[in-house]
């Protein structure tokens, strides 16, 4: 949806006008998390935004029918977000949980409520000081359930500058644990690797540790 969104036509009557508006209004609200983020990783607040984190925005629908056999299946599996954040919003059903010291943990519905998670890159940027959250969806009975979910970096193809550790980040102490790499180049490593489980910072890991 930014910064290249897509002619009025190519969006279903039917949510065309609500697409544009939530999409104009998280890349309103990104601008001032981006912000908040900047100054808790102890940067000016304007650091991330200049980097590029809240320009592109992919914005996803996720429709999932209800299960006559929950137990047997999973809606998500055990997954980190590649982008920069995600921002969810979720209906009333439930069923999103977060790894927390090793234990699932449901992420509640909260009506106008949106969930933020650090993603990938972000991790890689602040050198470990963020990290991204492990999450995965459970299948309920009732349902449908839907979500809608916006995707900061990832789909911003024209987007050709290299990320990687913020250097006033960096210190002797504190060296670069990622090398630096462009979304296109990360996001295509990714989806090879494919949802085994396994965070996609590994792809770009320096050391073993
Ligand atoms: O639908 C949800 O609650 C989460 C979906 C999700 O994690 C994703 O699309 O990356
Ligand atoms: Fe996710």
């Amino acid at each position: 949806m930014a910064p290249d969104p897509p002619e009025p036509e190519q969006l279903p009557i039917c949510c065309k006008d609500i697409v544009t508006e939530f999409s104009k209004e998280i890349l309103s609200f990104a601008d001032s998390l981006f912000g908040l983020l900047s100054e808790a990783l102890g940067l000016s607040s304007n650091h991330l935004k200049e980097l590029g984190c809240a320009e592109g925005v992919d914005v996803a629908y996720n429709y999932y029918p209800p299960c006559p056999q929950p137990e047997l299946t999973l809606g998500a599996t055990q997954h980190t977000d590649t982008a920069f954040i995600a921002m969810l919003v979720q209906d009333h059903i439930g069923g999103l949980q977060v790894l927390h010291q090793n234990h699932w943990v449901d992420v509640p519905p909260m009506s106008q409520g949106l969930v933020v998670n650090i993603g990938n890159l972000l991790q890689v940027m602040s050198n470990d000081k963020f990290t991204s959250v492990e999450h995965r969806v459970l299948l309920k009975g009732a349902g449908p359930r839907v979500t809608a979910i916006a995707f900061f970096g990832i789909g911003y193809t024209s987007n050709s500058r290299l990320y990687g550790p913020i250097e006033e980040l960096l210190s002797e102490s504190d060296p670069p644990k990622y090398k630096k790499t462009t979304i296109q180049d990360f996001v295509a490593g990714a989806y090879k690797q494919g949802l085994d489980g396994t965070s996609f910072v590994q792809l770009l890991k320096l050391t073993d540790d």
